[in-house]
């Protein structure tokens, strides 16, 4: 039987409002530890808003976010030892250097210094940002950045990892490298949490999905009890709500 120190991460009836916009609306999960978690939602379902919330990047307006057992909101420096965060948009420090930055995150996770160099190296040769370490982070591309974010969220060894697109604009071989560390963190006993709008992804590596619209848990449970027998795709269109293109749309495009 699963009890509550089998639970990395259990968000407890989060809620939150931009104006008269409901962006989340009661939400409630539980993620139990050691698994690969996918949440799943169609463009401003509330994922972003609701990683936001569980990592302590945005106050809710109700509910609780709990890391494996310490409150993201009364203990907040407990909660963020224990996990690593990538967020959407990663708003990193980037007038330093890909190795600055990561000693900066480094040291203020309390990781001893000489652990911090010698994790920092390794980060950086497995994700192939070794030549580049030195240089500007705000020089660097689009997956290049969201790789040096995902050394950021790894540098301190936490027990859970809240992923928001962590292959998005990512090379296929850095994907690659990405899936054997997430798969290989999992396989020693950490606890991930993603975000993606690629199904084959969530397929591929998640044991456990969510699907969440508009701010709601819609269905969770294993890949195969959301799948159903059918591809996560078509499950997902189906539980969403998927919207034909009417003939006459947008007609102006063939009429030239
Ligand atoms: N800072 C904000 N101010 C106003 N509205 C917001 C803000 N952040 C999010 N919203 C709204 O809340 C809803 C949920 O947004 P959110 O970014 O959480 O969705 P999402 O599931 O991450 O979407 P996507 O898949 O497109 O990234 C959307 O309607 C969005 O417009």
């Amino acid at each position: 039987m699963s009890g509550v120190n089998d639970i990395a991460l259990s968000l407890q009836g989060l809620y939150k409002s931009f104006g008269a916009k409901v962006a989340v609306a009661d939400l409630r999960l539980d993620v139990r530890a050691g698994s690969m978690f996918g949440l799943v939602g169609p463009n401003g379902a509330g994922k972003t808003t609701t990683l936001s919330m569980a990592t302590g990047l945005l106050r809710p307006d109700a509910g609780r976010a709990v890391v494996l057992g310490a409150d993201v909101w009364a203990d907040p420096a407990a909660a963020k030892a224990r996990m690593g965060v990538l967020p959407d948009g990663v708003r990193l420090f980037d007038r330093l250097s890909g190795r600055e930055l990561l000693r900066y995150v480094g040291l203020l996770r309390s990781v001893d210094p000489g652990l911090v160099d010698t994790r920092s190296g390794e980060l950086l040769e497995a994700l192939g940002l070794s030549e580049d370490a030195d240089n500007l982070v705000v020089d660097y591309s689009a997956g290049m950045t969201k790789k040096i974010g995902l050394a950021c969220a790894l540098i301190h060894a936490p027990r859970l990892l809240l992923l928001d697109e962590p292959l998005e604009a990512v090379d296929p071989v850095s994907g690659e490298t990405i899936r054997a560390i997430l798969r290989s963190y999992v396989a020693g006993g950490g606890t991930v949490v993603l975000s993606s709008h690629v199904m084959e992804l969530v397929e591929n590596m998640c044991d456990t999905v969510a699907v969440i619209a508009q701010g709601r848990v819609l269905a969770t449970g294993t890949l195969d009890e959301i799948r159903a027998g059918e591809s996560l795709q078509r499950r997902f269109v189906d539980l969403v709500g998927g919207k034909q293109l009417d003939e006459e749309a947008l007609s102006w495009l063939r009429s030239s």
